[in-house]
């Protein structure tokens, strides 16, 4: 068969972007198609404008606080004009990273149209049919609205609109207590409206207990109000919309927030017709992330597994390894981290202590060390939270850390638990995004990257690909 292409990759998130820019990068023909915005949900609506808003967040926290160090901050005045701005200014300084014309310049053909998959080799965009021996689905995840009672009749924001508000909400009711409610709940709260969060039992439940403890007491302490229930029924009008919980509890708000987890982008581009294989909430993987149709990849928020930007791109470069070397390439999750970026952090690594005790038992010991005697963290004076190492033996399984700018500690955990130190380990470490922690990632990938997709493997890629296209 005569191919247009080496690879076709639909969707330009972190994961097809990485993907992508991965297979041009070792010399391979590549299309690259999105439907719309380049960068996808992390750039457009989630990581980057949550983040950003985090920080306009802390800095009015900060400015609210008694006299502390010796020092008082005049008390915050918070313009939402000016708040909406840093967002959006943000969202623009990182743009031109995900940018079409930074794909190119790399050597992809990007195409910007609704791709559909209708064969184990061909996708259909725009009117022409594009054929690959390798095809990349990485088209991501959506908010998942709960069918409950009322709420067709009723206006809600989800990630997808809340950082368009031009006015700040007066009282903002959160639908879940996952890790969009969490951190958008305090920040909304520290820029001063009012909050309350609805969530059955407890919240961030993925997270080790005693560090999401630390967490809920600053939250409370700060103001937001944690309603225990689930919503069952919504009613009333723009500016006035009441949450009916399971346990009788109504909550009225002048905005509604839905944040109740994900729905995996699986339907509407041709997976139904060449009988994909689909799980519980996205499309079934192997280790390798092939399908059940195995000339077809699928990765990042779109398959069933975590769901975060580096998971996403650590899969992207995973498949374009496996691509342009057409050797096995399989993740390994052993040290998996994430961080909620609520104030303080909560970060994790590898098991939960509740993991590691369900899988390993009285083998399992766990050590705790307080920030309270952390000489910089005392001199600071932000001494509230904890790591705690879960341990099998000497061997490390995983740690939770909740502190300030726990996310930043998480590094040597990750080398300490795969047991790869070197400097081309580190350049493809799994790093928890967004954190500073990435810039170490960064300058020793710089420094392996003409020897990686250096002359020879390019040359030994285009074979492979080559040989894959005569069988
Ligand atoms: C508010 C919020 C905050 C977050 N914060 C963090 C964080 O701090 N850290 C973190 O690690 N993760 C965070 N996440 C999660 C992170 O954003 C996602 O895991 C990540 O963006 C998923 O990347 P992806 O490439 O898999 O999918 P996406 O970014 O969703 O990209 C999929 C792309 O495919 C395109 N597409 C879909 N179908 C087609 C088609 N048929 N044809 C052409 N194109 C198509 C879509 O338009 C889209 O651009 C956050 C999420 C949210 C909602
Ligand atoms: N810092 C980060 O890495 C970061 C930040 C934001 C989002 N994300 C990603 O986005 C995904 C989605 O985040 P999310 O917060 O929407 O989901 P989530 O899965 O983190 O939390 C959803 C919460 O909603 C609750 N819930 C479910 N139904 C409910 C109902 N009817 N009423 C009230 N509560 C209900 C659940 O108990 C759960 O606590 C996350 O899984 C994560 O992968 C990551």
């Amino acid at each position: 068969m005569k191919y247009t292409h080496d690879a076709i990759v639909i969707g330009a998130g972190a994961a097809g972007l990485t993907a992508a820019g991965g297979c041009a990068l070792f010399g391979l023909k590549v299309a690259l198609i999105e439907k719309g915005a380049m960068g996808g949900e992390c750039l457009n609506n989630g990581c980057v404008p949550s983040k950003a808003i985090i920080a306009s967040a802390r800095r009015a926290a900060e400015a609210r606080e008694e006299k502390r160090l010796g020092v008082q901050l005049a008390a915050p005045q918070v313009e939402w004009a000016g708040v909406h701005k840093h967002i959006h200014d943000a969202i623009a300084t990182i743009a031109p990273h995900d940018s079409q014309e930074r794909f190119e310049e790399m050597g992809c053909e990007v195409i910007r149209a609704h791709a559909k998959v209708t064969g184990g080799h061909s996708v259909e965009v725009a009117g022409r049919t594009l054929t690959a021996p390798r095809i990349v689905i990485a088209t991501g995840s959506q908010p998942f609205v709960p069918p409950i009672e009322g709420i067709d009749s009723v206006p809600f924001l989800t990630n997808e609109n809340l950082f368009e508000l031009t006015q700040q909400p007066a009282h903002l009711v959160i639908m879940g207590g996952g890790v969009i409610g969490m951190e958008m709940g305090q920040s909304f709260r520290r820029l001063g409206s009012e909050v309350t969060i609805i969530n059955p039992g407890r919240v961030m439940g993925r997270d080790d207990a005693d560090s999401v403890a630390v967490v809920v007491d600053r939250m409370t302490r700060e103001g937001v109000r944690f309603v225990d229930g689930k919503a069952a029924r919504v009613a009333g009008e723009a500016g006035a919309i009441t949450v009916h919980t399971d346990k009788g509890e109504a909550v009225t708000g002048s905005h509604l927030l839905i944040a109740v987890g994900r729905k995996a982008r699986v339907s509407g581009f041709g997976l139904e017709d060449l009988g994909v294989e689909l799980g519980r909430n996205g499309i079934k993987v192997d280790a390798r992330r092939r399908t059940s149709v195995k000339s077809i990849y699928a990765i990042g928020d779109c398959r069933e597994g975590p769901r975060l930007t580096h998971v996403s791109g650590y899969e992207g470069s995973n498949v374009a390894l496996e691509i342009a070397s057409g050797l096995p390439t399989k993740v390994d999750w052993r040290a998996l981290p994430w961080c909620t970026y609520t104030d303080p952090e909560v970060a994790q690594i590898g098991m939960t202590e509740e993991q590691a005790r369900e899988q390993h038992g009285d083998a399992v010991s766990v050590v705790r060390e307080n920030f309270d005697h952390n000489d910089r963290a005392v001199s600071e004076g932000e001494v509230a939270g904890h790591l705690k190492l879960v341990l099998k033996g000497k061997k490390v399984l995983g740690a939770s850390i909740v502190g300030h700018n726990a996310g930043e500690l998480l590094l040597p955990l990750t080398q300490v638990i795969t047991g790869k130190a070197s400097t081309f380990a580190l350049g493809g470490a799994v790093i928890s995004y967004p954190t500073r922690s990435e810039i170490t990632k960064a300058a020793v990938f710089k420094a392996w990257e003409p020897t990686v997709f250096g002359a020879w493997p390019k040359k030994y890629a285009r074979f492979v690909s080559a040989l894959r296209k005569m069988r």
